[in-house]
């Protein structure tokens, strides 16, 4: 064991399970075969035997093909999914996740959406209290936040969810491929924020599909492929091993 880690993972097993839907033919079949007609309960090792440790302070990019199991171990570790077998340790109380897939309740208005979200996300209803001013600036929604966010467009969403999100400030921050939020003027502010949290002490543990960025911002690196740990290691070494991988 490590003795700054803020994160420690071992043997972690993850299987999502799901029904599989028929396909066009033996829907057409169970119309006439009702054997055809069961639906089939599938599952898929989504993450398996995933050991890592993360120490306090680093910012960490966990990096892979698309359906590699990034967001799924980012979702274990922020405590949204529970892993089927294996040890998570979290040594911190204070984290959150940056995704912009946060659910809104449409119809109430945008000011009640960063109460319930902003209570979510681990803050209190003091701290919201003196935060809701500065999230409802920096979303540039103005009056908009009085209407249920049913009528806001998917652009003005998605400011909302990431101008809440960036406001929670943690110890320690999972951030989910968040970069490209809004227009082109609000993308060059909201990533000059998510600069501002990486670069100050906290721990970030962040997915990303550009090498730039990962490269930019990352310690350390944490490669996936189809659900295992292919290495872990300085942000160089690794992106030049996934790099010739990803061209050959
Ligand atoms: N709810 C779900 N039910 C069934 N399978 C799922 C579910 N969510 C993800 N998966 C599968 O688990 C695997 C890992 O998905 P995940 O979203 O973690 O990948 P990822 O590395 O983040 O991919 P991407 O880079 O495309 O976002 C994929 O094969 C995906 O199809």
């Amino acid at each position: 064991m490590c003795m700054n880690a803020i994160i420690e993972v071992q043997n972690l097993y993850l299987k999502y399970r799901f029904i599989k839907s028929l396909s066009f033919k033996d829907w057409i079949l169970s119309t006439f075969i009702p054997s055809k007609r069961e639906s089939k309960l599938m599952e898929f090792n989504a993450l398996q035997n995933i050991t890592f440790t993360i120490e306090k302070g680093k910012t960490v990019g966990i990096i892979g093909e698309n359906g590699a199991g990034k967001s799924t171990l980012l979702k274990v570790l922020a405590n949204v999914y529970e892993p089927d077998s294996g040890n998570v340790v979290i040594n911190t109380n204070s984290s959150s996740l940056l995704t912009l897939a946060t659910g809104f309740k449409s119809d109430l208005s945008g000011y009640e959406n960063i109460y319930i979200n902003g209570l979510l996300l681990g803050l209190s209803k003091e701290e919201l209290d003196e935060k809701v001013d500065d999230i409802a600036s920096f979303s540039e929604l103005g009056e908009f936040l009085l209407n249920p966010v049913r009528t806001f467009s998917s652009g003005m969403k998605s400011k909302l969810a990431f101008s809440i999100a960036c406001h929670v400030d943690p110890e320690l921050l999972f951030i989910d491929e968040v970069f490209s939020v809004g227009d082109a003027r609000f993308r060059k502010k909201s990533s000059k924020k998510i600069r501002e949290l990486i670069q100050s002490e906290r721990t970030v543990v962040m997915v990303s599909h550009s090498e730039e960025l990962i490269q930019e911002m990352c310690d350390e690196v944490i490669w996936l492929d189809k659900g295992k740990l292919i290495a872990q290691g300085n942000t160089d070494d690794v992106m030049k091993e996934y790099i010739t991988y990803s061209n050959r």
